[in-house]
């Protein structure tokens, strides 16, 4: 195996807002969301292989598995190369190795998962040379997850559907305290739950306010897991804050760093806390011109 060709940060989200305005006929709910990334990243790095596996060591063991949403983007985007009669892609490509960091906690609504899946898609586009289109990519990248196609478009984005129709925006860079209550929210069973409300009238974008704007899962969240409702209690004590995605993580707004720090360092130990910034641009797109630039791709 060779030393890495390729080192990438993938962003967490936050869904700063969360409407459901309808429900799809299969039961897919549609949304409007406003998507910005924060600096809390999981770090991936992409190795050269003498053969033609693709291969992932993940420092969560819990998610070291070939269930793992790097392993399946990588094999999707294999799949598809191999199916499509494109120019100038080799019939065998390259074995990769991808060694995965874990820093944002799964399963919480902050979309590592989702984040790890479109980097690798991003990533292996580039050292493979596969010249498949955005709009082919983004097609792609949602069969792994409704949240997948923000990742790969790369920028803060007003997003209707299920999350694919994105409209680029330009929320303020905040501070923010992220809160993971020790608890997990399963996305299906919020999706599910009869008393979610399924009926937001649709917004005027681009006016929206954090106050004409709120989450949808929160009431039922809040509900159905006290210690989400617990940790965003005692968040709003200090700053406007709410859930992201269906939970169970919190964040609160803040205008300094130092401000966010100070609160942190009350947070009760049985919660974790970050302290991050809201990121309009994914640091993935700065990386990949830079590799680009640098040349990084594969002649096997
Ligand atoms: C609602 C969001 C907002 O960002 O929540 P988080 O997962 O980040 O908390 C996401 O769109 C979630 O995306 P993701 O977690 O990738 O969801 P998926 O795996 O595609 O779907 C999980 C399940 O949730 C339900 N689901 C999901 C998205 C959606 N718009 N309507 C739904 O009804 C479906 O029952 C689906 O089987
Ligand atoms: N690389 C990965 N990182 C995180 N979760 C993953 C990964 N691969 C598969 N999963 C699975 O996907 C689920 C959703 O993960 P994630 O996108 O991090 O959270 P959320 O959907 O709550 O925003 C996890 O609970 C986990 O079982």
């Amino acid at each position: 195996m060779t030393k890495p060709v390729l080192s990438l940060s993938a962003p967490a989200k936050l869904n700063l807002f969360l409407h459901i305005v309808g429900r799809r006929a299969d039961g897919y709910h549609e949304l409007e969301t406003l998507f910005q990334f924060i600096d809390l990243t999981d770090e991936l790095r992409f190795s050269l292989r003498d053969d033609q596996q693709l291969t992932l060591q993940c420092s969560d063991a819990e998610l070291n598995q070939a269930d793992n949403l790097v392993l399946r983007a990588a094999h999707l985007l294999r799949d598809y190369a191999l199916h499509h009669p494109l120019p100038r892609v080799q019939k065998h490509l390259r074995g990769i190795h991808i060694d995965l960091q874990k820093n944002i906690p799964h399963g919480g609504g902050l979309g590592g998962g989702s984040s790890d899946a479109a980097t690798t898609l991003l990533a292996l586009k580039q050292l493979w040379q596969i010249p498949i289109s955005s709009q082919e990519l983004l097609d792609l990248g949602a069969r792994l997850g409704a949240d997948v196609p923000i990742f790969l478009h790369g920028h803060a984005a007003f997003a209707q559907g299920i999350g694919e129709k994105l409209t680029p925006a330009a929320p303020e860079e905040l501070w923010y305290l992220v809160i993971h209550p020790a608890v997990a929210v399963s996305t299906q069973s919020i999706f599910q739950h009869p008393d979610l409300p399924r009926a937001t009238t649709p917004l005027n974008w681009p006016h929206w306010t954090w106050r004409n704007t709120q989450n949808n899962c929160e009431a039922l969240v809040r509900r159905l897991y006290p210690e989400v409702a617990k940790a965003l209690d005692w968040l709003l004590q200090y700053a406007p804050a709410r859930l992201t995605g269906t939970g169970s993580c919190l964040f609160g707004r803040f205008t300094s760093h130092e401000k966010a720090l100070r609160i942190l360092q009350k947070l009760p130990n049985n919660w974790r806390g970050y302290v991050v910034k809201g990121l309009n641009e994914s640091p993935v797109c700065a990386q990949l011109r830079q590799a680009s630039l640098s040349n990084r791709t594969i002649q096997s």
